[in-house]
Order: structure tokens, then sequence, then C-alpha cells
């Protein structure tokens, strides 16, 4: 999440040549309660065993930034925020609530990408991604990862965190100091793909959670499902 009107500093000129990514900032009260509030089950041994990235993705306001964090502290991947990313005219675009199109996307979901795979070869444990990941086509730029990825090949795990439209505005708007509008919201719930059945039940690499509980319950979730994932995984 974006907290300042600056634009952004990276360009996606180059997707080759991946900027160094930023890495979280632990202690917010948000993340800790994905990485506390749940005990901490003995590291997985899929954490040590395969490369793990895990991409936290829904609308604006869905609660991305504040899962990650949670998740990446919790299993000591690093993090990697979506917005961060954006080309400045991407993000000149949103602050004048102009919707980006698929073309504005793609250098951008890429950069992503390759991100996470700079992350892994500098030796990170595993990579957690914030992405709006809105359409089926963006998710499958994401799933590339594995086919760039050298030994062992990564895993990609989609986290859609699923609120209805209301939810989406009341968050949005009671967040201060960001440029994501009402209408930005609008316009990401017209380009939204949820995850189809091919994507769940035959890749089989995306987890569905309902957010529309308080920070601790998402959290807990959360943490059971991706527990579990990289459990199954071992
Ligand atoms: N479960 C929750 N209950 C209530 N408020 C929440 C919950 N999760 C997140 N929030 C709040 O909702 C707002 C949006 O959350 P967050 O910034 O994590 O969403 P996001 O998906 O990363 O948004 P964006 O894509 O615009 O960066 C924040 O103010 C956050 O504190
Ligand atoms: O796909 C998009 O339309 C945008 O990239 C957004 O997802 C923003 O990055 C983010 O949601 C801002 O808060």
């Amino acid at each position: 999440m974006i907290q300042t009107p600056e634009p952004a500093q990276i360009k996606a000129a180059h997707y080759a040549t991946a900027p160094t990514p930023p890495i979280s900032s632990p202690g917010s009260p948000s993340s800790a309660a994905i990485s506390n509030n749940t005990s901490r089950p003995p590291l997985a041994m899929s954490i040590i065993n395969h490369h793990h990235i895990l991409i936290v993705t829904g609308p604006a306001g869905c609660g991305k930034s504040t899962v990650a964090k949670g998740l990446s502290d919790r299993y000591g991947f690093d993090y990697i925020e979506g917005d961060d990313y954006h080309p400045e005219s991407n993000v000149q675009k949103m602050s004048e609530n102009i919707p980006l199109n698929d073309a504005d996307r793609w250098d951008w979901l890429i950069l992503l990408r390759d991100a996470a795979l700079e992350a892994l070869k500098r030796g990170a444990k595993g990579v957690v991604v914030t992405c709006s990941a809105l359409k089926k086509k963006y998710r499958d730029v994401i799933r590339t990862a594995r086919l760039y990825d050298e030994n062992p090949n990564a895993n990609v795990h989609f986290i859609y965190l699923q609120a209805n439209q209301e939810l989406l505005l009341a968050r949005v708007a009671a967040r201060q100091n960001h440029y994501m509008k009402d209408s930005m919201v609008l316009s990401q719930l017209q380009d939204l793909e949820e995850p189809d059945d091919d994507e769940i039940n035959k890749i089989k690499d995306v987890k569905i959670i309902d957010v529309s509980v308080t920070q601790e319950q998402v959290a807990q979730r959360v943490a059971e499902v991706v527990d579990n994932l990289l459990n199954e995984l071992a």
C-alpha cells in the first residue's frame, strides 16, 4: 500500500532487471496478528525444501498488504509490495482516478514475477507478493515464475482475499492518505475475474479466504490455510 502521493521510484521499462524489492518493515500491529496470534507451527519442511512464492491477491482495500506483512513475518519470507513496482505512468493514472488497462499492467506483472525470482536467487526462504492479479491472464503471467526459476522450481500459490463491494468501499473510505478512491474500487471490480474452476480444481494453486471478518480472524484463517499448504508440500 502506498501511503504518500509520491510517484513510484521504480520504472518498469526493463523487466529482465528487476529492482531490489522492498523488504517488509516488521512489527506493524496487523502483521503481528498473523505471526503471533496463531501458534507458530514447527518450521514447515517445505520451506526448507521448496521455493515458495505467495501472491496475495484481490481488489484494492481487501487487505492484501495487511495479510502479506503477517505472512512475511510468520515464515520469514521476503515481502514485495506490488504497489511499489508500478511505473510512474500507472501511479499518475491511478492518482487521477483513471483505471489501469491490460497494457498498463503487463510490464508491472512481469516486473513483480521477476522481482520474486530475484529474491529467491539471492537466497530468500520464500517470497510474499501483494498484487491485485484481477484477471486470470494476469495470474497466468505470474504462474510462469516456475519456468524461470532455478532448481528447485518455485511453487506459486495465490491467496485470494474475497470481499464484496460494500466492504471494499468501506475499507478504502476509512483509509487515510491513499490515492485509491471509490471509483477505482468500482473499476477494479469490473475487471475482476475471481479464480475459476480450472484454477481451483485443476491447477490447484489458489486458496480463497473470506475477509469479511476482523483482521485477527483473517490472520487466523490465512495462517491455517498457508500452514497446511506448506506442510502438504513438505
Ligand atoms: N479484516 C479487516 N477488517 C477491517 N479492516 C481491515 C481488515 N483488513 C484490512 N483492513 C484495513 O482496510 C484498509 C485496506 O487494507 P490494505 O491496505 O491491507 O488493503 P490492500 O488490499 O493492500 O489495498 P491496496 O490494494 O489499495 O493497497 C486498511 O486501512 C486496513 O487497515
Ligand atoms: O491492478 C490495478 O488496478 C492496480 O495495480 C491496483 O491493484 C493497485 O496496485 C492497488 O490495488 C492500489 O491500492
